[in-house]
């Protein structure tokens, strides 16, 4: 058997490094590259587009290889984790140029989706989750991180649907799940919700693990915990203490939505394109931080179902509505303040730079502004906020003297650390700047005593500093006092023992008031990490005072009311509500606002109109208008009276689940199978045209049923819009259902709709009018007239003769249509029942039917 060629050295380090890390592309750090290789190389020289090559060309086996400059990395690393895939950066742990033999080389972070921190992306205001999962007989423990804030909760849930939901609500890019554990949700995960899905093993309890899980006793949620933490220590094998105490939450402790609430009713995305705007989010966001904007986009995914709760956070928005002035103030000093969370974080991590403790001093520098401000409303609601919004003199102090104003980038080159702080640091600077004014000087003497008037004095990193003269001049220096160092074409290069000592001085003092900014630094950075906690607790109050600004700010600008809510009222009122986002798109001028009403015992509203005339936007602005009301906002109406609703369902067409590959009619019951299964008497449910994806008998068949078991089984308020008028009636056999139809007239033949709600069903189907107004050609307008008017004879006489069972406008083969009635109506017709001379009538009339066709 012909021996395998032995590997260089370097690929016995590099393939025993990527053996320890088979899941992520392994960035080999060579020189100023990192390089990849084998498989790596070609998996990843395609998704970079980067060019792929090979480390010994002519050799039997060449090793396939790609590599990208260190100073760029950051680009292919983003890209590569935002298409799912994880990135461990081996860097040389040695000096190549002091070290012999092989350099040490080991992996010093692995990047993954869930723990990655993009600094560039966008505004900060999106939080990145990473999820862990464990299965504890029936029930599943979920725990949850943002290493970017520091922020961890964790939970119990009783069945998957329930862990899809919250994986979905906070849109999380990763999960962590027990090494060896085989559950049946991973192909879902993997390929629905396109989530990473890593595995685990449990390491011993650390003290980060022990601080983490402080406060919760479950067992279950301890070991979710040990589970996630792992995973950070094993991957990010850097400091981690700012992450924060967890948090034991119950996910009914908030208003709960399934995924495609939260999708219908675009609150964080619209549903077009998946971006934020266009959705409600985009539409009240004016939170001026970074962590304002995350602590309202968690707000909107649970709001709140605790009155008391919702109304703490109706007075202090109502508060800031009162103090005008001071609202204001409050916007204008959050402007300056720093995304303090992320930079607790970056403290941990030993990244922060001069600029960054400038911009925590900012930030402080608002506390006593923003203290009075909040005084200044006089207001009670406000005493917590002020107890726990501490001013920190010490800290702003110490960064006030140590840190110049404008520092650089970089915390290894010095012009950190201010005049005054350090004695020795003073020195060395004075003996650089008195150094260089002395060599200033000294250029000037020279000239004088040579009578060279274009000698001058220079420096280069091999020869340090020298006296140029021109060849041409050379002869005029004194004999034996200058010592020739380089030529060059026209010039030579002397030193002087003098300049030599003076350039001594300047370059010790250079280096080392360098080395000693850097270790001061790090002093200063090391008693601000010891402040994390209280920052992290300041950065708390700020967000919410940040969220209350923005609900404050809105509701002035978009003219919303304080919705009164009853706990356990049964009632909804609102008068002259608007959709809040429909109402931005259109303008205010342009719409129009509706009421609704639903007394205690009506739970179904069953909503008519044609197509286009707003009935979707009718409905979703109930919904707005409650999520907005329990994230504690006002709300776009002049007058709300709302119970707390549990949960929100719905069924809403524009929708369709593109991902999941399911038929749109399928997933149209998918959604409404869950609100029949999950809703209460405290739900709220959106159904939009039910049965629309199937045949019409069909359709008619399964509205009528959900309705009648909806009814049956007291599930909530359920607004209903459908196209079948046939259902209208129901309100004539079922206590609680009320019928309003958003009206439209016809003027000089055209649809004009009115986008107003009013009692009663609507009485005819405008759908020709619609496709009239979408430019459809006269002639097919005209076909589909003549057709409406013979499917009308034809329900007409279905209705004379109506045994029980409704005939309706169906649209089956146009040309035995008829025959096919005959024939039915024939086989059905009970003799028996009727005398000779009402068998002739009716052998007459199907007689007359069949000449019509
Ligand atoms: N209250 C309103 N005031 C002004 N314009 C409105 C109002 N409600 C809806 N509209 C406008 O009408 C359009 C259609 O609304 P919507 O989608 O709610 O109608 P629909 O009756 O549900 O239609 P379909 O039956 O085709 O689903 C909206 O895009 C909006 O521009």
């Amino acid at each position: 058997m012909p021996q395998k060629k032995k590997q260089t050295p370097m690929m016995e380090q590099y393939a025993a490094i990527k053996a320890q890390n088979p899941d992520a592309f392994l960035f080999y750090r060579l020189g100023d590259f990192y390089e990849l290789f084998n498989e790596d190389a070609i998996k990843a020289a395609k998704i970079l587009e980067i060019t792929l090559t090979s480390r010994n060309k002519n050799a039997e086996d060449p090793i396939p290889m790609c590599g990208v400059p260190y100073h760029s990395a950051k680009e292919y690393i983003r890209k590569l984790i935002n298409e799912g895939y994880k990135v461990a950066i081996c860097e040389q742990m040695e000096d190549p140029k002091t070290t012999k033999g092989m350099v040490h080389r080991e992996v010093v972070q692995v990047l993954t989706p869930g723990t990655y921190m993009d600094e560039s992306a966008g505004d900060g205001k999106n939080n990145n989750y990473l999820v862990a999962i464990e299965k504890h007989q029936q029930t599943y423990a979920l725990a949850y991180v943002d290493i970017g804030t520091g922020e961890v909760r964790v939970t119990l849930l009783n069945n998957i649907d329930a862990v899809l939901n919250e994986l979905q609500t906070f849109q999380s890019k990763e999960v962590v799940l027990p090494q060896g554990s085989d559950y049946s949700f991973v192909t879902l995960l993997k390929e629905k919700f396109r989530i990473v899905v890593s595995y685990q093993e449990k390491k011993e309890k650390s003290q980060l693990i022990a601080t983490v899980m402080d406060d919760i006793e479950e067992a279950s949620c301890q070991e979710v915990l040990t589970l996630l933490l792992s995973y950070l220590s094993d991957t990010q094998k850097r400091s981690l203490s700012h992450i924060q105490k967890a948090i034991r939450y119950q996910p009914d402790q908030y208003l709960k939505m399934d995924t495609y609430a939260r999708r219908n009713l675009e609150l964080t995305t619209s549903i077009r394109d998946q971006q934020k705007a266009g959705s409600l989010l985009w539409l009240i966001d004016r939170t001026k931080t970074a962590m304002g904007g995350r602590k309202l986009k968690q707000w909107l995914e649970k709001p709140l179902i605790n009155q008391a709760d919702i109304y703490v956070r109706q007075d202090k928005v109502q508060s800031l509505l009162n103090h005008y002035f001071e609202r204001m103030d409050i916007s204008q000093a959050l402007s300056s303040v720093y995304d303090l969370e992320r930079l607790v974080a970056k403290i941990s991590f030993g990244n922060v730079n001069g600029r960054d403790l400038i911009q925590l001093k900012h930030s402080l520098q608002q506390l006593p502004t923003l203290r009075n401000i909040l005084l200044a409303t006089q207001d009670d609601i406000w005493q917590e906020t002020l107890l726990k919004l501490e001013e920190m003199p010490e800290l702003v102090h110490l960064i006030d003297v140590a840190i110049v104003e404008d520092p650089p980038n970089l915390i290894t080159d010095g012009n950190i650390i201010k005049d005054g702080f350090h004695s020795r640091l003073d020195q060395y600077r004075d003996a650089m700047t008195n150094g260089k004014k002395w060599i200033a000087t000294l250029q000037q003497t020279e000239r004088k005593r040579t009578g060279i008037k274009t000698l001058k004095i220079g420096f280069n990193r091999v020869f340090g500093y020298y006296i140029e003269v021109t060849k041409a001049n050379v002869p005029l220096l004194p004999e034996g006092l200058y010592d020739r160092k380089q030529t060059l074409a026209n010039a030579e290069r002397f030193i002087t023992p003098e300049l030599k000592e003076k350039e001594q001085i300047i370059l010790e003092a250079e280096e080392k008031s360098a080395s000693l900014e850097y270790q001061l630094f790090l002093e200063v950075r090391e008693k601000v990490k010891q402040h994390s906690e209280k920052l992290q607790e300041l950065a708390k109050q700020i967000s919410e005072i940040d969220v209350f600004q923005c609900f404050a700010e809105i509701s002035e600008e978009k003219h919303y009311t304080r919705p009164k809510i009853l706990a356990d009222s049964k009632t909804i009122t609102i008068e002259n509500g608007r959709h809040p986002v429909v109402e931005e798109v259109l303008g205010k001028e342009k719409y129009i606002a509706n009421d609704l009403k639903m007394e205690e015992g009506t739970d179904i509203l069953l909503i008519t109109g044609p197509n286009m005339s707003g009935k979707s936007t009718y409905m979703r602005q109930l919904a707005l208008i409650a999520i907005l009301s329990q994230i504690g906002c006002y709300v776009p109406a002049d007058r709300v009276e709302l119970p707390i609703f549990d949960q929100i369902f719905t069924r809403i067409g524009a929708a369709d689940d593109l991902y999941s590959g399911q038929s749109t009619f399928m997933v149209e019951m998918v959604e409404t199978n869950q609100a029949i299964q999950y809703a209460t008497d405290r739900s709220l449910i959106l159904f939009d045209e039910i049965g629309r994806g199937t045949a019409t008998f069909d359709g008619i068949a399964l509205a009528e049923a959900i309705l009648r078991h909806l009814n049956q089984s007291n599930k909530g308020k359920v607004l209903f819009s459908t196209h079948y008028h046939e259902l209208t009636v129901l309100d004539q056999e079922l206590l609680g259902v009320t019928n309003v139809h958003v009206g439209a007239i016809e003027q000089n033949g055209e649809l004009v709709f009115l986008h107003k709600v009013m009692p009663g069903p609507a009485d005819k189907s405008y759908g020709l009018h619609v496709a009239k107004l979408a430019g459809m050609p006269t002639s097919l307008l005209t076909e589909a007239r003549q057709i409406l008017n013979r499917l009308e004879k034809q329900d007409k006489k279905a209705k004379v003769n109506d045994d029980g069972e409704q005939l309706s406008l169906f649209m089956e083969s146009q040309f035995d249509l008829n025959e096919k009635e005959v024939i039915t109506e024939l086989n059905d017709y009970p003799l028996e029942k009727y005398a000779p001379l009402e068998v002739m009538n009716q052998v007459h009339e199907w007689k007359q039917l069949l000449k019509k066709k």
